[in-house]
């Protein structure tokens, strides 16, 4: 596997920590020189660094022990710095430490508003460090420091070229674990996190909030690696790894077919478009099931495809399938318990994903099996399963419902959205932030069913001889086609296709098949 990126839960850092800190180890030291070096690249990027006006807001924990013991290191490198104590009591040695070096440190809390006395400092200020809370925090920021974090969010808002601002471990505030953001959190540029990413980094909504991430090597790599991550991303890297390149001795059904019962006589595009994105990842053949509409559309607009019954090695169904077409779920049925029977991956989208609420099977799905549900859609299957969920609850808590949703149906589930989140029923959770926000258009989904479809067909024999390594593929697979498509969705935007390049461009509309038709420049970029 390539640099994927991994997090760990808060706990499983402190257990990390507890050998190295018991040896004697000056963690604390590492992490605060590791902060002030990216603190002095931000501002070197922005122009100087001495001579710069530097706020650190310092909560009661070491999260505020680190960002006090880095002022130290600012105040070395010619800077001018505030300390700004949102909490009664604070890292004592790093409160020395700052005082010696010659920190200002202003108690706020003795202000008789003490969001307005910081607000009134940091527009002083060119940089802001967050240093309010870390892996200690419990629950959404609470207390004195809930109100200064909000007036500052409120100001960042007012003015957002200025300040930098960086967040120390992660966002005070954000749900380290789970990614949730239930209260005040002021959003970063970057997040200096210590020793390993944590879930709320990678996981949405919070995700959104924390910036470009820089992860400390703190030594806790060797404790780490041992024990799975709890949520990961892939890179371009890790999909190199993954992708499926045909040898000189493949023949199509070595590279995979993949059969589509997709569209109708009603929506008869989701075929088109599913098809092209599968055609456009790569596979040996597509085999299009459906009604005279959409088959005529997709022989049209795709001649190599083949319309009749046969051998195939993946399914995608249901994408552009109205439920209410009793003829058509019949037939979509047909299809899953034949692919399910013959232990062959499936991709159900859209129409299909209604068909299981109605299917009393639904808690037997295998892994192999991946639904794709937008949060609406997911919403109305936990619902369906007995879980009352409204499209809110997902959209505040993603990676929770979309893992509820995997460990009721046994499924995974390719939850879509802004970031898109996999979840199996076991195993780590993958978050893939490879997109831009034009990807919100009719269409999109039917290609990413498309691309997971080929890819899944790719992988179709050695899934049904059941030789794969465990039940993460299937989820590996699943985020794979997510960075692919968020990629070509990127490309066709005319924006670079990382999602770290480029942040200040906004990109152009783009239609679903424009997504299709960049599918092979974002394997450009992945494959070489
Ligand atoms: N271990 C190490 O050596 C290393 C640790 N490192 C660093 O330490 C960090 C972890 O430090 P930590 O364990 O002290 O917890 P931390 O995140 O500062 O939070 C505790 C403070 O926050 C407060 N608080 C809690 N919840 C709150 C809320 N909802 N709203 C408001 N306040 C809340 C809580 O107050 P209390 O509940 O006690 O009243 C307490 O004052 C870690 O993220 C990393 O940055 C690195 O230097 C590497 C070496
Ligand atoms: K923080």
């Amino acid at each position: 596997m390539g640099p994927m990126i991994r997090a760990h839960s808060a706990a499983a850092v402190r257990a990390a920590e507890e050998p190295l800190l018991a040896a004697g180890e000056p963690l604390m030291a590492s992490a605060a020189f590791a902060l002030a070096t990216h603190v002095v690249a931000e501002l070197r990027a922005r122009g100087r660094v001495a001579g710069s006006v530097v706020l650190l807001l310092v909560g009661g924990g070491n999260n505020g022990g680190d960002a006090l013991f880095a002022g130290t290191h600012l105040v070395r490198r010619g800077c001018q710095v505030h300390a700004a104590l949102v909490s009664d009591g604070v890292h004592e040695g790093g409160l020395a430490a700052a005082r010696a070096a010659g920190v200002r440190v202003h108690r706020v809390l003795d202000a008789a508003d003490p969001a307005a006395a910081v607000v009134d400092l940091a527009r002083r200020c060119g940089v802001w460090v967050d240093a309010v809370t870390g892996i200690g925090a419990r629950g959404p920021l609470r207390g004195p420091a809930a109100p200064v974090v909000a007036a500052l969010a409120a100001e960042r808002s007012a003015w957002p070229q200025e300040p930098v601002v960086v967040a120390v471990d992660v966002p005070s505030g954000i749900g380290v674990d789970d990614g949730t953001v239930e209260g005040p959190v002021l959003p970063a540029d970057v997040t200096v996190t210590m020793g390993t990413a944590k879930p709320g980094l990678l996981l949405p909504p919070a995700a959104g909030l924390a910036g470009r991430v820089e992860v400390v090597a703190l030594g806790l790599d060797g404790t780490l690696a041992a024990e799975p991550p709890a949520a990961c991303s892939l890179t371009a890297a890790d999909v190199a790894d993954l992708w499926p390149v045909p040898g000189p001795d493949d023949h199509k059904y070595t590279r995979g077919v993949l059969g589509i019962a997709a569209g109708s006589q009603t929506y008869p595009g989701a075929a088109a478009l599913a098809t092209a994105g599968a055609l456009r990842t790569g596979l040996g053949m597509v085999r299009y099931l459906g009604p005279e509409v959409p088959a005529d559309l997709v022989r049209t607009l795709h001649p190599e495809v083949v319309t009749v019954p046969g051998r195939v090695q993946a399914w995608v169904l249901g994408s552009g399938v109205d439920p209410a077409d009793a003829a058509r779920t019949a037939e979509l049925h047909e299809h899953l318990s034949a692919a399910l029977a013959a232990r062959l991956p499936v991709v159900l989208d859209a129409g299909a994903l209604t068909l299981l609420q109605e299917d009393t099977r639904l808690p037997d799905l295998p892994a192999t099996a991946v639904l794709t549900p937008h949060a609406g859609e997911l919403a109305q299957l936990l619902t369906a399963c007995g879980e009352e969920t409204a499209r809110e609850d997902v959209t505040a808590a993603p990676a929770r419902h979309a893992r509820l949703a995997a460990e009721i149906t046994g499924a995974t589930v390719l939850l879509k959205g802004p970031t898109t989140v996999v979840a199996a029923p076991a195993g780590p959770l993958f978050a893939q932030q490879d997109a831009t926000p034009w990807l919100a258009t009719a269409g999109a989904g039917d290609v990413l069913a498309g691309v997971l479809g080929a890819l899944l067909a790719g992988y179709g024999d050695l899934i049904a001889s059941g030789t794969h390594d465990g039940a993460h593929l299937p989820a590996s697979l699943s985020a794979a086609a997510a960075l692919v498509h968020g990629r070509a969705a990127r490309i066709a935007a005319g924006l670079p296709p990382g999602p770290g390049e480029g942040r200040a461009r906004t990109g152009v509309p783009i239609t679903a098949g424009d997504v299709a038709a960049a599918v092979p420049a974002a394997l450009r970029t992945v494959l070489g």
